[in-house]
């Protein structure tokens, strides 16, 4: 399983975003420390996800940068990515680690303590924690937990956790110190005006 990186960068597909742009610019400054998350809106089709897939699979390649689908654990196959993420609409975790085999990368969300330990036994080799803080990216999620609550799931299982939700560069240190071993995001790089100014201070937030 490839050693997993600290930043991970979460397509945006909305009107007027252009994720590739954004991650043409952050490959340079992240290089191994960036992992892509292909994730595209549910109105997406099969094909559009795996196109997409396909290029920054091929962008990512020369500088060995990870490459994951969340949901379409098919269209990770297909596009030969390194692996998926699932959460709690997709395919249970241990359905998507046969799926994917033993040794992809998996990602699971997770909120909480319990079923954070749920889901590492069930296969799951980082989590997704969040909301950490208020966002206007993705709706119908519940209430920030905070750096608080990325602690109590930090504090219940012995994989990477993955700070999630309205994360900024100043956001950061607070996470690291509730014992996050990095962040995902997405408004923060894809609406940047200058995304790897942007990711080369996440990085060093991310390496104290
Ligand atoms: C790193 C990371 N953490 C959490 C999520 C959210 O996944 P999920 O709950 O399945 O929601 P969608 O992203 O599918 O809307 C994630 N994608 N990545
Ligand atoms: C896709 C997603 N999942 C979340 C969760 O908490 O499960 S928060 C989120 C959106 C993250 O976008 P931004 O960095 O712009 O806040
Ligand atoms: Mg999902």
């Amino acid at each position: 399983m490839p050693s997993l990186g600290r930043l991970h960068l979460i397509t945006d597909t909305r009107p007027g975003r252009d994720p590739l742009a954004v991650l043409r610019a952050v490959l340079p400054v992240a290089r191994t420390e960036l992992v892509v998350q292909v994730r595209v809106e549910d109105t997406a089709t099969d094909r559009e996800a795996y196109d997409l897939a396909r290029r920054v699979v091929g962008l990512c390649a020369p500088y060995g940068v990870t490459c994951l689908v969340n949901d379409r654990l098919h269209v990770a196959l297909a596009a030969g990515a390194a692996g998926g993420h699932v959460g709690a609409d997709d395919l249970p975790v241990d359905a998507a680690r046969r799926v994917l085999g033993p040794d992809s990368v998996l990602g699971a969300t997770a909120r909480e303590p319990v079923s954070a330990v749920a889901a590492v036994n069930a296969g799951a080799s980082y989590l997704g924690v969040g909301p950490c803080h208020a966002t206007t990216t993705k709706d119908g999620l519940p209430p920030a937990i905070g750096a608080a609550g990325v602690r109590a799931v930090v504090e219940a299982v012995n994989v990477p956790v993955i700070a999630i939700g309205g994360v900024t560069a100043e956001g950061v240190p607070a996470l690291r110190a509730a014992g996050a071993y990095g962040v995902a995001l997405v408004g923060a790089l894809s609406g940047a005006a200058d995304p790897a100014c942007v990711a080369a201070e996440l990085l060093r937030g991310l390496s104290c």
